[in-house]
């Protein structure tokens, strides 16, 4: 039994040349930040946490900081912003308010826009190099955030930036192993776009599992994936959202990341990103295959040949995600 535990768990968590990387999570008393905290401190590649959060870090570190692996743990309280992000390589972001039943994720910008300026901020003043993972909602816009408010602290590097898109891509592959007869790894589907209802595009028909997918079960997956969240929100009821899924896909991200920073090659992952693939169309973020390196973005990968339905997707993303792009834009000017 605890064979199978450790190696299902190395799925998650690959490569093994540590060097010294200190990640920091802000937002780490949350619904995702406590269990991705957790999951990053069995990461082997993360040699120091440090986790923030205006309420509840300190507690939450003193706790994981108990796991038997290598890495420090600290936490830091409201005040202590600066120290936390001191020296950060890595800082990921699940800062923010989640949604309730009957809300859009944009619902959540008037909460979610200040904050995640705010930690943006800070990050330019303490840790400018640092590769910056945004989990906070909505994504599609708090990303554009980040980058203006970097832009105006003259510190923004497009390589360094990332919207987390990856339970997107979590989902897309477990919910299509669930209608194939396929294990998950066997299902990784490429999701591009953004990360809100139309503005997610899942590519089927580039895998071979997908792509004999058609006619109702096609329509019900493509639904399915694009609406995971609203599933979560509705069940937990009031409760939030997502938030052990999201940890999981927020640590297969934050590894990934790592992974590249390491050397490693062929690290490739959709992630939401300045992107030059639409900026014609005015839709300057994207979430595509991005190859991760000692630099973060190493190369932004096309998205490659798509069908007549996921060209129509796209069409219906593009619209909706330049104006969430707009809207973070105008927030920070
Ligand atoms: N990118 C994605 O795929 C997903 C994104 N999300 C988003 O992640 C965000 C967090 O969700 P949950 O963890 O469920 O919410 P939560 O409410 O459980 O936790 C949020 C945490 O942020 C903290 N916080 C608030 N303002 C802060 C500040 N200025 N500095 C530091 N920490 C601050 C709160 O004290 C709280 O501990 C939401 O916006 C949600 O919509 C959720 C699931 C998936
Ligand atoms: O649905 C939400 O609000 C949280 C989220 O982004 C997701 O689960 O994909």
């Amino acid at each position: 039994m605890l064979r199978t535990a450790l190696t299902s768990q190395s799925r998650l968590f690959s490569s093994s040349a540590a060097r010294l990387t200190k990640v920091a999570v802000l937002g780490a008393g949350g619904g995702i930040g406590q269990p991705l905290s957790l999951l990053l401190k069995s990461d082997p590649l993360v040699t120091s946490l440090s986790l923030y959060d205006i309420r509840g870090a300190p507690g939450v570190a003193a706790d994981v900081s108990h796991v038997d692996t290598a890495s420090e743990v600290n936490g830091y309280a409201a005040d202590q912003l600066d120290q936390a992000l001191e020296g950060a390589k890595v800082v990921v972001i699940p800062a923010g308010v989640p949604r309730k039943p009957g809300m859009t994720r944009d619902d959540l910008f008037n909460t979610n826009a200040s904050i995640v300026r705010d930690l943006a901020a800070a990050v330019a003043r303490v840790a400018p190099t640092a590769l910056i993972c945004v989990i906070s909602n909505p994504v599609n816009s708090t990303v554009p955030i980040v980058a203006a408010t970097l832009e105006k602290a003259d510190v923004f590097d497009p390589k360094r930036l990332f919207g987390v898109t990856t339970l997107d891509v979590v989902r897309a592959a477990r919910f299509l192993s669930g209608i194939s007869d396929a294990p998950p790894s066997e299902t990784v589907v490429t999701v591009i776009g953004g990360h809100s209802g139309a503005t997610i595009v899942p590519l089927l028909s580039q895998t071979a599992h997908g792509k004999v997918v058609t006619g109702e079960a096609y329509e019900k997956i493509v639904q399915r994936i694009q609406f995971g969240g609203d599933e979560v929100v509705k069940a937990k009821d009031g409760a939030g959202s997502a938030t052990l899924s999201m940890a999981y896909a927020g640590a297969k991200f934050t590894n990934a990341l790592l992974r590249g920073l390491n050397g490693e090659k062929g690290v490739i992952t959709p992630t939401f990103v300045k992107s030059p693939l639409y900026e014609d169309q005015g839709v300057d973020f994207f979430s595509s295959n991005v190859e991760l390196g000692p630099n973060g973005v190493e190369k932004i990968h096309p998205i490659g040949p798509i069908s007549a339905e996921e060209q129509a997707l796209l069409e219906a993303c593009l619209p909706e995600l330049k104006k969430n792009i707009e809207k973070g834009k105008a927030f920070v000017a």
